[in-house]
């Protein structure tokens, strides 16, 4: 069975303003598409926009703080429990509403020295979280950055995201595979991804070092994604990507990927 590609319209299909970008990826083919922060929507205008489009709306992350004062993320920042739980809530209010079945849960940037406190806040907060995604049937996703991009992220490699997991023990948490980050920081990933296949909650990819689409760099995705199959990965694949050029001029690479649109 292929894996379901989704299309992720904060860096796709940026041509076109926001709520066109559901339209416009279902022109493209998509059955599906993933977003990143849609807050400055009404709930009822993204609904619209989603429903008029026909796609399915599969993940979304949780609002990240005050990005302007350097926040990415809240989960694993001391004493911000209380601003966590309301963002949260609001990120759980979105996504019930728009049938979304994800939440990524951002962790934080957390100053090296800060890391052995950061460690029991973060756990707390997302066993909160954890237990309202279990009632509410959501997928909660922790997805290590790399370092490269964001010196200062919580989460930075597959093997503290499978800790974290493991330690939480939830069946709402997952781990977000973002192959790009994955391989920047430490590559290896047939083998460190089969190794814990089973956290694995959603996967995204993009080329490397580039972040562009995925039929150039040093990743041989197909390679990759039928390894994944093969451990018995069987959830979506989300198009992560900065296109080179129109977005729509760049989605060759899918029909030699392995994965199916619909
Ligand atoms: O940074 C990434 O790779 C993500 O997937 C976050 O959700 C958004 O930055
Ligand atoms: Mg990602």
């Amino acid at each position: 069975m292929p894996l379901r590609l989704t299309a992720n319209i904060s860096f796709m299909f940026t041509e076109q303003p926001f709520l066109e970008r559901f339209g416009a990826a279902a022109k493209a083919g998509f059955g599906a598409v993933e977003c990143h922060w849609p807050y400055e929507f009404p709930v009822e205008t993204l609904q619209a926009a989603i429903s008029a489009a026909g796609v399915k709306l599969t993940g979304l992350n949780m609002p990240v703080g005050d990005k302007a004062a350097g926040d990415f993320g809240l989960a694993a920042v001391a004493g911000r429990e209380a601003e966590f739980r309301t963002a949260f809530d609001l990120a759980v209010r979105y996504a019930t509403a728009l049938g979304c079945p994800m939440i990524h849960v951002l962790a934080g940037n957390v100053a090296d020295d800060q890391h052995g406190g950061a460690i029991g806040t973060y756990i707390a907060n997302l066993r909160h979280a954890a237990a309202i995604a279990e009632k509410q049937k959501l997928t909660l996703l922790i997805e290590p950055i790399n370092r490269r991009d964001a010196p200062n992220y919580f989460l930075s490699t597959l093997e503290e995201a499978v800790a974290v997991a493991a330690t939480l023990s939830s069946p709402a948490v997952k781990i977000m595979a973002d192959l790009y980050h994955l391989q920047i920081m430490g590559g290896d990933l047939v083998t460190r991804l089969a190794d814990c296949v089973d956290l694995i909650g959603h996967v995204q990819v993009a080329g490397v070092p580039a972040r562009a689409e995925p039929d150039q760099g040093e990743v041989n995705l197909r390679f990759v994604l039928d390894a994944l199959v093969a451990a018995g990965y069987a959830g979506l694949v989300g198009a992560e990507y900065r296109p080179r050029g129109r977005t729509e001029d760049g989605l060759g690479w899918i029909a030699t990927s392995g994965l199916t649109l619909g």
